[in-house]
């Protein structure tokens, strides 16, 4: 057993840094002298390609020659990715027959990568002679890619010899787009309601006959036509759903994630072991951020979204996302809360802006850079940068993280959660981390979805950061999960899913492109969502675990100790599915079940969820929705059914009068019925047909529980004595 300093221990002592390793992936270089270890919950695996051309073939499958459809298919969808990128090639070449290079010359940001032990492409003369056969014209490979660990290292860089001076004038339009320190570029300003008219004249493209999903215009039509003309990889599916390719990038990068330190962050911020704050100074953020903006201005187009987040009107916080990709901008639209045109008339000057250069890598030889990616926060100049990754998760967690830091200095306490609330008022928030539940379970057709990721907690009640939601969408089915699956139509961004090439039906089982795919859509488009998004406090607080050891009970009644105990742990343990010979489950504790977005120390945020949860009277519930039966490989997940039944007779009150028993070693109260669930599974001991197996199982991932929390026992959990011995010793007792 070996941690890998980040949080995460793999059982087969192969931690990430063996397995990069061995895929031959390059050590990232260390620039900066520090070692943090950084506590995440979630890496970014990179794509399961070697090649953009291979990342695109990914995503369609190939299926037997029927007959073409009409419309999106025959206009563009059909050509092939060669053909497509030579019709634009043709698009802009001058009729003089002079060789154009601006939409080549836009990619070579990764004439860099002769750097990075990949070299460009060279192509002498124009690409689209290619065929022709001139003899001065033929293809070089510097170097064979090796490497998929950015969108940079997938791409070939096409240099053009000998151009005219004359063709450099296409470079030069564009930098007057964007300016360094203002925002008066305003290009594509908020898609909002001022780009209907402007649209009218395109709606050709988009009212085709397989799909009638348009009945009015709105900006998102706007975005999906930006998104098909400008960004490979980007369709409509069979229910009208834009399907993207996130590029490289196909989850967040925590490790890449910096913080500036000045005197007060210095002071206010969770810093060193364990923390996600990894420092960065003003002045090295300032050079990310001219490197972003540069980027930005290169470009003909930027896509800028002013939106809020926080449904308490009194804590509401605006934001301002300019990005680069339609993409972006569209996920952005559905995640955060999308302002009336008379909101945006008087939106003024955003709280906090985030630059997303996604696209562009960072350098990398930056003093505290440690890869092509980085994702920085300065809370005193209230921006954000992202370079070198354009996985737009990182967006809508990065604007978490601020409001981790700013709702607790208001006495608010943010968490990362689900949260619904039922037909008599009474709330339920759901804990944990990536993938063991959250968006599934709280999306519940017989209660009323308030949220599914991000919440505040404040004297009056709950209320939502977001105006959207993030499903995963891996293994996705209509009938375990209809409102998500009916969610996904019209405006939703579906990123990296692999579709059926004339269909265009999604193929949810299919993880060639990553396992982590997902879906973005307004809150709305879940027919019982709680708009606005708000609540009164919590009656139940269910913290989930996906255990893939296979020893936790699928439910158990925690004490407010206890309750403690396991949200400062924040444990799950998943499989990495994308790490290929990885069978073992790997145990996870991120602190706050959201180590990686916290700002302050866990004790802080504990502190408050204690009060809070005793102040209202909340019961406090560990769920398992991981392995029964055994561990990953011998056992299986617990049904989606079974859990439901279980959060159903949490929230109907009918489990909190049930009889319990205590189980050893976690000292866990578990009911011995849960009506609709066979009463042998609630004790895990019962499914193992190894006993032995599962007491080393049991004693394994006690120790591990133990070896964790032994950074928190020299701290105190908020004002009350008392509360923090017991929380400390609300944990396996051997
Ligand atoms: N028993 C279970 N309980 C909850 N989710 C389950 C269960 N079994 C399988 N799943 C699957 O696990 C995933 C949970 O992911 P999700 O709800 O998106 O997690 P989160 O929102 O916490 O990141 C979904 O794909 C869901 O279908
Ligand atoms: C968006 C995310 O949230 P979750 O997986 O918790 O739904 C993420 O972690 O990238
Ligand atoms: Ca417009
Ligand atoms: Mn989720």
């Amino acid at each position: 057993m070996a941690a890998n300093g980040n949080g995460e221990v793999a059982m087969n002592g192969n931690g990430a840094t063996a397995a990069r390793k061995q895929k031959g992936i390059l050590p990232s270089i260390t620039t900066s002298d520090k070692h943090h270890e950084v506590c995440h919950d979630m890496s970014a695996p990179t794509v399961k390609a070697q090649t953009i051309d291979e990342l695109h073939s990914l995503q369609k499958k190939k299926s037997a020659p029927n007959t073409p459809i009409k419309g999106i298919q025959g206009t563009f969808a059909a050509l092939s990715e060669e053909e497509r990128q030579k019709q634009q090639l043709q698009s802009i070449r001058k009729t003089d027959g002079l060789m154009v290079y601006v939409f080549l010359w836009n990619n070579s940001a990764s004439l860099a990568s002769l750097t990075r032990g990949t070299g460009p492409k060279v192509v002498k003369g124009d690409p689209a002679n290619k065929s022709q056969t001139n003899p001065k014209v033929h293809q070089h490979h510097v170097a064979a890619p090796t490497i998929s660990a950015s969108d940079s290292s997938l791409k070939f860089t096409h240099v053009l010899y000998n151009l005219s001076p004359a063709d450099k004038i296409f470079l030069l339009a564009n930098d007057d787009l964007l300016t360094n320190d203002g925002l008066n570029f305003i290009s594509s300003f908020d898609l909002g309601v001022a780009t209907k008219i402007f649209l009218l004249a395109n709606d050709d493209l988009l009212t085709n006959d397989g799909l009638n999903f348009i009945s009015s215009f709105d900006l998102r039509v706007e975005l999906y036509e930006q998104a098909i003309h400008y960004e490979k990889g980007s369709f409509i599916t069979s229910t009208g759903a834009l399907a993207t390719l996130s590029g490289a990038k196909t989850g967040r990068a925590p490790r890449d994630k910096r913080v500036v330190k000045d005197d007060v962050t210095g002071k206010e911020l969770w810093w060193g072991k364990g923390s996600p704050n990894i420092e960065m100074d003003e002045h090295t953020f300032l050079v990310n951020r001219e490197r972003a903006v540069d980027y930005l201005n290169s470009l003909d187009k930027v896509f800028v979204n002013d939106q809020f987040l926080n449904w308490d009107p009194e804590n509401r916080i605006k934001v301002r996302i300019v990005s680069a990709r339609a993409y972006h901008s569209l996920f952005m639209h559905n995640m955060c809360i999308r302002p009336t045109p008379e909101e945006l008339e008087e939106f003024g000057t955003p709280d906090f802006t985030i630059y997303n250069a996604g696209q562009f890598p960072c350098n990398r030889y930056t003093h505290y850079m440690t890869s092509s990616t980085s994702i920085d926060l300065n809370l005193a100049r209230r921006e954000m940068v992202i370079l070198g990754t354009q996985y737009a998760g990182e967006m809508k967690k990065g604007l978490f993280s601020v409001m981790h830091y700013l709702m607790p200095k208001r006495q608010i306490l943010s968490l990362h959660s689900g949260c619904n609330m039922g037909k008599d008022g009474d709330v339920a928030l759901f804990f944990g981390l990536s993938g063991t539940g959250k968006t599934t379970l709280s999306t519940d057709p017989n209660r009323y979805l308030i949220g599914d990721d991000e919440h505040c907690w404040t004297e009056t009640g709950v209320s939502n950061i977001e105006g959207g939601c993030y499903a995963k969408c891996i293994d996705l089915s209509r009938e375990k999960e209809p409102d998500i699956w009916n969610a996904i139509k019209f405006g939703t961004v579906l990123e990296n899913v692999v579709f059926e090439e004339h269909t265009r039906e999604v193929d949810y089982a299919d993880k060639s492109v990553t396992e982590n795919t997902r879906a973005s859509y307004p809150i709305e488009y879940i027919p019982n969502a709680k708009i606005p998004c708000v609540g009164p406090h919590p009656k139940n607080v269910i913290l989930l675990a996906c255990d893939a050891f296979g020893v936790l009970p699928p439910v158990s009644k925690l004490n407010l100790a206890q309750t403690m105990y396991h949200f400062i742990s924040g444990y799950t343990a998943l499989v990495a599915g994308t790490e290929e010979g990885v069978k073992e489950p790997r145990a996870t504790f991120s602190a706050c079940f959201g180590a990686a977005f916290i700002m302050m120390h866990p004790t802080k945020y504990a502190a408050m969820l204690a009060e809070k949860m005793q102040k209202h009277g909340a019961t406090g519930w560990l769920v398992n929705t991981g392995w029964s039966g055994g561990s990953y490989g011998s056992g299986s997940r617990i049904k989606l059914a079974y859990t439901r039944k279980i959060i159903d007779a949490i929230h109907c009150g009918s489990l909190l009068k049930a009889e319990y028993r205590k189980t050893e070693v976690f000292g866990l109260e578990i009911p011995t019925e849960v009506e609709g669930v066979p009463s042998e599974i609630l004790d895990p001991v019962n499914t193992w047909s190894n006993k032995l197996g599962y007491n080393d199982t049991l004693m394994k991932l006690a120790g591990l529980f133990k070896n964790n929390f032994e950074t928190f026992t020299d701290h105190k959990i908020g004002k009350d004595n008392e509360l923090t011995e017991e929380i400390l010793a609300a944990g396996p007792n051997f």
